[in-house]
């Protein structure tokens, strides 16, 4: 079947894992290994003495190693999604997945591990043996009925969480689901009647679950490959799909749907048909679960009945009933009370939470991840989204406090709103700050110029762009090479971009003129200005931003910076009070710096630094930050005295003058005093209440040289420079930047476009 809502391609799949890199997760340390002393300490000798301890006292492995705080996904690979038994090693892409969304969800780190075996008391022994290396055990991707042997013998033999994802992660989603779902058809739990299209590890967990909830024995119907599970029945069964068989005379899908309130897919693609859909009760609820397609899509759903709510277990639809909403924070909170194990009532707390937060208001955050779409709990808004910043914070502590009152916490947290407030924390701000950014541009969708529209790598983030929402991409170029340019990189002919080749264009003459007008008087003829338009790809490009037919310009990847803002700015003036100015953002664990000015000026005069401190100041708090400025030196506040030092001191007097300032600045400093709290404790009379997050550097080279080595050395994400102060927003990429760096730089430029707009508005 092919799947009209993919947004990618065979091959970008498998780019994706390969490259640059192969896999999707690696390890880091977390202690310096620099010195022959770090090396003692943490090799031998120095390891011997928590050796020791833990022989001692085995639960000081919480305290002196990474225990606490890692989870093993495992699997085997005999039910991989719902592509079935492709083996162990078949499974390794989606549990790095898993390993990787526990990370980007909720700071666990987790590693992937297949177990070669098919054989039920060596898979066991396996995970038992390895077991008390893990904070806790996520058991993955298992087919059932094994799947329900291991979990249950290993959670009696080890003392640490084990949890079947499968079974109990996906019960729980599915019931908050259902909890929210009833509310809104006007239901109760205990009058609904349920089909269950899969009597898996997912569909017999489910079951158990929204049981516990209300639903009777009597009101769920069960099936498998052989349709209905009804009492005496023999081909198939075994003591797990037993205890949910019931007497009716129901022995298909056909007969068991008719005038069912609920249907719970966790099956295969495709098992649900239109008709069973309109033979269901009044606003039937439809949750078709398999992955990665679907029992139903839900435009078949709706095609066939209006009335429906309908989730599936896909990210490209609403109602995305998939256990991602449940394990990383089902986790986060065992395992921050050092969990013995994952009971009922931990379970019934996350799904209650997850339920709950689904009825409060909707941040921009979960709007961005919906294409900009104002969301409200509703039909079509049953369950929180993945991309939602407040499951961190709302889920784990219900589960902590689930297990402290269960009596199954090591570690009881004293104060659980604390705990709360500290979660949020542990979120990498780069996903929090593109979701801004693309919640405020999906909002305002605007046309981009992707100036360089016959490479590869620039035509497939202009497709990107597009695909995602962004805004509308022209590519300028010759329009037969960008088309086998799209060919060959598996761009389809419907894919709607728009092409315009500059020699073409009939604008060409409006370009010309207004060119002319600016150079005439720089030594440029009316022919030199034609055959600028004409053949230079960034000047053409941001004619068309400068005379409005587009909102703005991405270039770069194939000629350096300073040629391309040359290029630009014979065409784009400075906005009126502002100067050309670059700031990269740096984006690194827990902190996101603003740097500045790291594209233009190279020596700053005092004046020119000052007023790089008010539109760094200004972008930063576009991006969603409250600025505290640091404008570094080498010195801080006088100490050592040096010549270049006056500057920075000169450019802070200029804005001590200014009556206009409505953000905390100081200067100047080194960047220990500006980043470190403990040393800014030296001089109390510092204007800064926290540590800065906009550094205003005192030359290009230090910002350069700064920049670059926090992304090379450091491992932080860098974003930039991004170029500000012209009035037009145009973006220039890394000279051969790869095609993710192209999607960022066109979306800030877009970012920038739509500001322009809202603020206008
Ligand atoms: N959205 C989500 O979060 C999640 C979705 N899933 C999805 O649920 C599905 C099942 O996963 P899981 O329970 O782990 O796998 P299992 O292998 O444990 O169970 C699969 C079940 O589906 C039944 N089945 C297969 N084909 C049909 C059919 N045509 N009609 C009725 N029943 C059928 C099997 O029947 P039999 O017993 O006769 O073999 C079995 O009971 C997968 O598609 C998976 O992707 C799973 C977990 C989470
Ligand atoms: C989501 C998931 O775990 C599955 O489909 O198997
Ligand atoms: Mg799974």
């Amino acid at each position: 079947m092919p799947d009209s809502r993919k947004t990618f391609t065979d091959a970008e799949a498998l780019d994706f894992h390969r490259l640059p890199t192969p896999g999707k997760i690696s390890i880091l340390p977390t202690k310096p290994m620099a010195t022959q002393r770090d090396l003692s300490l943490a090799y031998s000798p120095g390891v011997a003495v928590p050796v020791k301890a833990i022989a001692e006292n085995p639960d000081l492995a919480y305290d002196y190693t990474s225990k606490g705080n890692l989870v093993a996904v495992i699997s085997n690979g005999t039910a991989i999604l719902g592509l079935g038994n492709l083996g162990a090693m078949a499974s390794k892409p989606v549990m790095e997945g898993k390993s990787v969304l526990f990370k980007r969800f909720a700071d666990v780190d987790s590693i992937d591990i297949e177990v070669t075996t098919q054989d039920v008391e060596e898979f066991i022994t396996t995970v038992r043996n390895i077991g008390p290396t893990f904070g806790g055990i996520n058991l993955e991707d298992i087919k059932s009925p094994e799947c329900f042997i291991i979990e249950s013998r290993l959670r009696d033999e080890l003392d640490i969480p084990v949890f079947h994802d499968d079974q109990h992660g996906t019960a729980i989603i599915a019931a908050a689901g259902l909890l929210n779902a009833c509310e809104l058809t006007g239901r109760r739990l205990s009058d609904i009647k349920v089909v269950v299209n899969g009597a898996g590890a997912a569909g017999l967990s489910c079951i158990a679950l929204i049981k516990q909830l209300g639903v009777p024995h009597e009101n769920v119907i069960a099936l498998d490959r052989e349709g209905v599970i009804y009492r005496g029945r023999e081909k198939g069964m075994d003591q797990f799909k037993s205890v949910h068989a019931i007497d009716t005379k129901a022995r298909t899908l056909d007969d068991a749907i008719k005038g069912a309130d609920v249907f719970m897919g966790l099956s295969v693609a495709g098992a649900m048909t239109q008709d069973m859909v309109r033979a269901m009760a009044k606003k039937p609820i439809i949750f078709a679960m398999a992955n990665p397609d679907p029992e139903i899509t839900p435009e078949e759903v709706h095609a066939a009945r209006k009335d429906a709510i309908v989730a599936t277990g896909r990210s490209d639809y609403p109602n995305q009933v998939n256990n991602v909403l449940g394990f990383p924070y089902i986790f986060r909170g065992a395992l921050d009370v050092r969990a013995r194990t994952i009971n009922e009532e931990m379970k019934v707390a996350a799904a209650r939470a997850l339920a709950e937060l689904a009825k409060q208001d909707v941040p921009d955050e979960v709007a961005a991840a919906y294409h900009g779409k104002r969301l409200k709990f509703g039909p079509d808004y049953i369950i929180p989204s993945p991309f939602d910043p407040r499951l961190i914070s709302e889920i784990p502590p219900y589960v902590a406090q689930a297990a402290m009152d269960s009596g199954v916490a090591r570690k009881p947290i004293a104060d659980i709103q604390a705990y709360k407030h500290s979660l949020a924390q542990r979120l990498d701000p780069t996903a929090a700050m593109i979701q801004r950014v693309q919640t405020v541009v999906r909002r305002t969708p605007r046309c981009i110029v992707f100036a360089e529209g016959e490479e590869p790598a620039v035509i497939r983030a202009a497709f990107a762009f597009q695909e995602l929402g962004l805004g509308r991409s022209v590519l300028v170029g010759r329009e037969d090479t960008v088309r086998d340019n799209m060919a060959q990189v598996g761009v389809p002919e419907s894919a709607n971009l728009n092409i315009v080749n500059a020699r073409l264009s009939h604008n060409n003459e409006i370009y010309a003129d207004h060119l002319y007008k600016r150079l005439q008087r720089f030594g440029f003829l009316q022919r030199d200005v034609q055959r600028l338009v004409n053949q230079d790809r960034n000047v053409f490009g941001a004619c068309m931003v400068a005379a409005g037919h587009a909102d703005g310009m991405v270039t770069g990847v194939t000629r350096n910076y300073a040629t391309v803002l040359d290029d630009v700015l014979k065409v784009i003036d400075p906005a009126r009070g502002e100067r050309v100015m670059g700031m990269s953002i740096v984006l690194m664990k827990g902190r996101t710096l603003f740097i500045s000015d790291t594209a233009v000026a190279e020596f700053p005069e005092p004046q020119e630094l000052a007023q790089i401190v008010l539109q760094s100041a200004a972008m930063a708090r576009q991006f969603g930050a409250i600025p505290r400025v640091a404008l570094l030196s080498h010195s801080t506040f006088g100490n050592p005295k040096m010549e270049r030092s006056e500057k920075i001191r000169d450019a802070v007097s200029i804005l001590d003058r200014r009556e206009d300032i409505d953000f905390e600045y100081e200067g100047e400093m080194n960047v220990d005093v500006a980043l470190n709290a403990n040393i800014k404790d030296l001089y109390p009379f510092s204007r800064l209440s926290e540590a800065a997050n906009v550094l205003v550097m005192p030359a290009l080279h230090s910002s350069s040289i700064a920049t670059s080595l926090l992304a090379t050395a450091g491992g932080a994400t860098v974003i930039g420079p991004v170029l500000t102060g012209l009035a037009k927003p145009i973006q220039i990429a890394p000279l051969g930047g790869t095609v993710s760096d192209i999607v960022t730089y066109a979306t800030v430029a877009a970012f920038q476009a739509a500001e322009a707009v809202e603020a206008k508005a």
